[in-house]
């Protein structure tokens, strides 16, 4: 079994390596000051929630390990604007570039061209990296359970609220549900993707939504490609979607979130 997170971790942990020896903590910390301040990433999930609608994360994402190439020549700008006009309520940017060809940039111009919050989207595992997302203008930042241990991820939650922004903490089976519901925030990712075999099931999400209070806010990730999926996940009571290769394999990202999101409790 190929396994890529492993693989990422790994590079993970030599960029951060890299990153500290080229920008220190000292500079980083300064950059994050003078950073725009956050825009309220659950805030904008939850208002379009209680405005009757599903909530939308709609993804800049060029290229991924599953997929291959996405939209290798999309502008972050132009994709960003478009997603806004067509109802998303905040956006995700991969950041990773190795394997999947993202780049701080992307977030940064995706983020500058509208008035969405945005989550930065990449494989944290060092308190670094979090002060780096913030520098780059980050509202949210993701933490993935499988990628770090319990007492890490705290930290890293703490320090992410310290700096205002927002957490998504991702899962994939109860195991990791439970360690997600002992951090502190709301946003419970479920990633229908197995990200060690590629394999994606939406009955992942529908496993798991039983077993997460109401009070938290349930994130289904991965995967959802047709209006069938959303009409089946929204009949079981989902009401935030994290969606990108069904988007941006269009070529035309905005639209393709109107098409699928169309429905009765659609995110336009
Ligand atoms: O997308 C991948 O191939 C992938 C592989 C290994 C680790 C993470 C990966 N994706 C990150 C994500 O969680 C997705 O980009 C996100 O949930 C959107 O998924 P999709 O709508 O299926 O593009």
């Amino acid at each position: 079994m190929s396994d890529i997170l492993e693989k990422i971790l790994a590079t993970k942990k030599a960029e951060v390596e890299a990153g500290r020896q080229a920008r220190p903590l000292a500079q980083l910390e300064r950059e994050a000051r003078a950073a725009p301040p956050p825009r309220g990433f659950e805030r904008a999930l939850r208002a379009r929630i209680a405005a009757g609608h599903s909530a939308v994360i709609a993804e800049f994402k060029r290229a991924s390990p599953s997929r291959g190439v996405l939209g290798a020549s999309l502008d972050p700008a132009e994709v960003a604007r478009s997603y806004e006009r067509h109802g998303a309520s905040c956006l995700s940017v991969l950041t990773d570039s190795i394997y999947f060809s993202g780049s701080p940039a992307d977030l940064i111009a995706a983020r500058a061209a509208c008035a969405l919050p945005v989550l930065r989207k990449d494989f944290v595992v060092d308190p670094w990296q979090v002060h780096e997302a913030r520098a780059m203008g980050a509202d949210c930042i993701l933490l993935i359970v499988g990628a770090v241990d319990p007492p890490a991820l705290r930290e890293l939650e703490r320090l992410a609220r310290s700096l205002g922004m927002d957490v998504l903490v991702e899962c994939h089976d109860g195991d990791q549900l439970e360690v997600a519901l002992g951090l502190e925030t709301s946003l419970i990712g479920v990633n229908n993707r197995d990200l060690r075999t590629f394999a994606v099931r939406l009955e992942t999400t529908l496993d798991l939504l039983p077993r997460i209070p109401a009070a938290r806010l349930l994130v289904t990730e991965s995967g959802i490609a047709s209006p069938e999926h959303v009409r089946r996940l929204s009949e079981a009571g989902v009401r935030a979607y994290l969606v990108g290769s069904a988007f941006v394999e269009t070529g035309d990202p905005g639209p393709a979130l109107s098409r699928l999101f169309s429905g009765p409790k659609g995110g336009g």
